[in-house]
Order: structure tokens, then sequence, then C-alpha cells
């Protein structure tokens, strides 16, 4: 069997604004390509291994935020690096397809263009945090932000979730546009590995969007193998 790299799997991250349907549309990916036989690790940032997700609440519930932007984002690096460490490298590794729900990206934006880190600093804690990990494609889910902002209220509203919005849901509108401008620059300063998703048609012609953006990956790893899993 020939090798894609020096990582047999796939890694696919997720990204974009509050709301934009990321979480909607990975769980959709992920049937879609299990049922044609992959094997498929659904993951998630801040979180995805055990030493992460005792971060998430610190950074989600805004215990971290009154020790700065650098704080946080140093937080954010260490549980991203626990999670590359524990569960996306032995998972690329045996060759599977890994789908993260948000990635290194958030940090870029998040904490980076919106929040006010230079890009050095970020790039440098990046750089130890995925150790080499980068994904093979990002899909940035863009929507209108007042979109995103009133699919969270409702959400909220429908399900038993959290109530309150997270410590960045808090944010200012001018804040969360910034944000989604800033995912737009990424995508057009990498266009090979970040494609642009328009997450404001129904979520059935989203998944569509969602397929054909991941389908040349597919098709290439079938090409390396011999049409092997
Ligand atoms: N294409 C769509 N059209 C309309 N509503 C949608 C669409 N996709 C998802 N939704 C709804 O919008 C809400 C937010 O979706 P989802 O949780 O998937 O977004 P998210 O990007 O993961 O959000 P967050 O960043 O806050 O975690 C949910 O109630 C979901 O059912
Ligand atoms: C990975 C990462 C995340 N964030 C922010 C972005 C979101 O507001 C929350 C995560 O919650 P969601 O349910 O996935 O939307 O955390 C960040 O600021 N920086 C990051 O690196």
């Amino acid at each position: 069997m020939g090798l894609k790299s020096v990582q047999d799997g796939i890694f696919i991250s997720f990204e974009g604004g509050e709301g934009v349907g990321k979480s909607t549309q990975i769980r959709r990916l992920a049937e879609r390509l299990k049922q044609k036989g992959y094997q498929v690790v659904l993951t998630r940032e801040p979180g995805g291994s055990a030493g992460a997700e005792a971060v998430r609440h610190i950074l989600l519930s805004g215990a971290a935020q009154p020790f700065g932007v650098g704080m946080e984002v140093l937080l954010f690096s260490g549980a991203r690096n626990d999670h590359v460490e524990a569960v996306i490298k032995p998972a690329l590794a045996q060759g599977k397809v890994v789908l993260c729900d948000r990635f290194m990206d958030s940090s870029r934006v998040y904490q980076g263009t919106a929040g006010g880190l230079t890009r050095p600093f970020i790039s440098a804690v990046e750089r130890i945090a995925v150790d080499g990990v980068l994904p093979d494609r990002t899909l940035i889910l863009d929507l209108d932000t007042i979109e995103g902002l009133k699919r969270v209220s409702r959400r909220s509203s429908q399900t038993a979730g959290p109530a309150a919005p997270d410590r960045f849901e808090k944010d200012d509108v001018t804040v969360h546009e910034n944000r989604r401008q800033a995912f737009l620059e990424i995508a057009r300063r990498e266009p090979e590995r970040c494609k642009v998703i328009d997450a404001g048609l129904n979520a059935d012609a989203v998944a569509e969007s969602v397929w054909d953006a991941v389908l040349p990956l597919l098709d290439r790893r079938a090409a390396f193998s011999g049409g092997e899993r």
C-alpha cells in the first residue's frame, strides 16, 4: 500500500464563528464517511483528550479571562498539544479520518487577529502546540454574523444545553464580525488548505458543499493506496 505522506490518515478541521453549524455538519460528515467504510474520529477543541477537556471549562467559563489573552492562548495551546499527542497523531497513524471541531485557526482568529496578539506570538505557540500536525483540509463555515448569533440563542432555548452564553459568545457583535472577517482572510491566504462553505443555506445543501470539499482528499488517498481505506 502506498503512503500519502508521513501520516496515513486524513485530518479535516471545521472552523467559523458562533452558531455557523460546525457541530451539525461535522456529525453529518462523520456519518457519511462511516457509511462508506472509513474509520472516523470526531473530536473538538478546546478538548478532545482528557487533559484538554480538563482545561475546557477554565477557558469557556471565563475563569482565565482576567489573566489576559496571552494566558488564554497558552491554555488553548497546551490543551491542543495534549489533544494532538493523545488523540490526533495516533488516529492518523492508524489511517483514520480525523474530524476536528475547531483547531489552530480558532486561536489565530480569536486570540490573534480579533484578540490582539501578534502573528509572531501566535505562530510560535502554534508550532509547539501542533508539532507538525496540520489539517489536510479546513472547512470555514461562513455565515452572516447576526444570523449565527440568532441560531445560538435559538439552540439555547430549544435544548437542555448551557443556557448562558460562554465567555466568547458574550462578546460584542463587532468582535464577532471581526472574527468572521479574520477566518475569511485565512482562507484567502491558504486557498489550498481552506475552503469557504456558504453556511447560510439549508443543512442539506451545506452538507453537499462540505462533501464536495472533502471528496478530492478521499479520491487522492484511494489513488495512493490502490483503493484501500
Ligand atoms: N444550515 C442551517 N440552517 C439553519 N439552522 C441550522 C443550520 N445548521 C445548524 N443549524 C442550527 O443552528 C444552531 C447552531 O448549530 P451548531 O450547533 O451546529 O453550530 P456550531 O457552529 O457548532 O455552534 P457553536 O460554535 O456555538 O458551537 C443549532 O440549533 C442547529 O440546529
Ligand atoms: C479552539 C479555540 C476555541 N476558541 C473559542 C471559540 C468558541 O467561542 C469556544 C469553543 O466553543 P464552541 O462550542 O466550539 O463554539 O472557544 C478560542 O477562542 N480559541 C481556540 O483556539
